[in-house]
């Protein structure tokens, strides 16, 4: 039986890396083509995707590529080449040197840390230059040695010319796809009205600052004017995400080749050598390279002080909202303008007899006791629900939109299920601990969270004279 499971699950992973593999090889072709029909005639395309998105095709997978995706991949280069008629020793030589880069940069990417990999880290960026520079130096080797034969030249041109394409097209192509959300978070992010962007001024400056600098750089021409776009640039990777700033460097890279190219830029420098045309497209991805960095800084940054306002304001015992975060929560909750006009509900909560636990059973029988109640607590409410630990065995909830029939049912839902909820505590036998509520609840938030706060302890005092394990509501 288990071992008619196992066959099952094997042939489905098979099933599912054969279509993995299909993908692949079917973005590699349609890559390739768009590669080679923007190439001039008998050279190099200027634009080559297909090995960056190759890399970030593997990376991005669950699990290692096998053998059928190497062997997808390859499948789609011979059948873009062969659009071009090429001979296939030629055919061979190209797809040799593309997958020397792909090899590398694929190895040295999947040993690099999730976050790493994800440009998450302030020194992400420096390792990812650093493999990029490995990636394109592997497709140089190979390029001393095909490029004269294929193009002419030395090969040390050969070295330089491939090194450069691939250092070009692996900076401005691959940092999109190691920061591309996946379809299902970017979904997940997106779910609720409330969470679209806004079209705030502040949010659509940057862009529009950096639209504005690529105009006048058409309009004013002359050598300066490729980094024009640097300080908007800059300015998005402060405002916008990783991803928005890869799409944006990249599209700066493309814009300022092609305008250049086709005399919308007019530098005022002549690309007549080959060197000349390596040069700019160097000095172009690198001028990309710093919004990168900034944005991959302040993602590592932003992600630290997430952390820290986690710590700031979360109880690390229980999880729960501490008083200074339950306070502020609340606040912020009680202010929209939706949570106003509706009915709120608080309750204030806390154990029965704790100090009888911490005694008999010790201090870290008691902590459980505390994780219990919170998980118990949390488990019986809803999403916009606000659960605090205000000190002690002291908790309190916050329930907005809630009328008091529903509030009350809440709170005695708590106090039943947590009745009913054994403790288990070291080699003990299990506690059954208690808890006492106090309800309070008004048509509309009127007066502020420490008033409410106030009433809600006045009913947990009236709950705890009366014997406890019990549930009362404020006059
Ligand atoms: N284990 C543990 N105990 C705590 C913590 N914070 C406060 N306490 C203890 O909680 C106990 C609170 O006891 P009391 O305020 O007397 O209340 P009680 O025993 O629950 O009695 P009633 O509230 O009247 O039912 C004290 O013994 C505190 O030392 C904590 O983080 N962990």
């Amino acid at each position: 039986m288990s071992t008619n499971r196992t066959a099952l699950v094997g042939q489905s992973i098979a099933s599912m890396d054969l279509k993995d593999a299909l993908m692949v090889g079917v973005i590699v072709y349609a890559c390739t083509i768009f590669g080679i029909y923007t190439a001039q005639p008998d050279t190099l395309s200027a634009f080559w995707p297909s090995n960056a998105v190759l890399v970030g095709l593997l990376l991005r997978r669950a699990h290692p590529p096998t053998l059928a995706h190497w062997a997808a991949a390859i499948i789609g280069y011979v059948l873009g080449d062969t659009e071009m008629l090429q001979s296939w020793p030629k055919t061979l030589m190209l797809i040799w040197a593309n997958l020397m880069g792909v090899s590398v940069c694929y190895l040295a990417l999947s040993r690099m840390s999730e976050a790493h990999r994800g440009l998450r880290n302030a020194s992400s960026m420096v390792r990812f230059v650093l493999v990029v520079i490995s990636g394109a130096a592997a497709a140089g080797v190979a390029g001393f040695f095909i490029h004269p034969r294929l193009y002419g030249g030395t090969p040390a041109h050969g070295f330089a010319f491939w090194f450069s394409t691939e250092l070009v097209n692996y900076i401005a192509m691959l940092p999109v796809m190691l920061t591309m959300p996946t379809l299902s978070r970017g979904l997940a992010r997106y779910k609720r009205r409330t969470d679209w962007p806004s079209l705030r001024a502040e949010e659509i400056a940057p862009l529009a600052a950096f639209a504005a600098s690529l105009w006048l750089g058409t309009q004013l021409g002359g050598p300066g004017v490729i980094p024009y776009p640097v300080p908007a640039m800059l300015w998005c990777a402060l405002t916008y995400g990783r991803f928005a700033t890869a799409c944006i460097t990249l599209f700066f890279s493309m814009w300022t080749l092609i305008a250049i190219s086709n005399g919308t830029l007019l530098i005022g420098a002549s690309f007549d050598s080959q060197e000349a045309v390596m040069s700019l497209r160097v000095g172009v991805i690198f001028t990309a390279l710093a919004p990168l960095t900034v944005a991959s800084v302040m993602a590592a940054r932003n992600a630290l002080l997430a952390r820290l306002m986690h710590v700031a304001s979360h109880d690390s015992l229980t999880h729960a909202l501490n008083r200074g975060g339950f306070m502020t929560g609340a606040e912020a909750v009680l202010a929209t303008p939706k949570v106003q006009r509706q009915p709120v509900a608080v309750l204030m909560m806390d154990i029965d007899l704790f100090k009888a636990v911490n005694d008999n059973h010790g201090h870290a029988a008691g902590d459980v006791v505390l994780t219990s109640f919170a998980g118990v607590a949390q488990s019986h409410l809803r999403k916009g629900d606000l659960l605090g630990r205000l000190g002690g065995e002291e908790f309190a909830v916050l329930l907005p939109g809630c009328s008091p029939d529903a509030a009350c049912a809440i709170a005695q839902r708590i106090c039943d299920a947590f009745a009913a909820h054994p403790v288990a505590v070291g080699g003990d036998a299990p506690l059954h601990s208690t808890v006492s509520i106090g309800v309070a609840c008004w048509d509309k938030p009127a007066i502020p969270v420490e008033a409410m706060l106030g009433a809600a302890d006045a009913a947990l005092y009236t709950a705890k004279r009366s014997g406890r394990n019990r549930i009362v509501r404020s006059a």
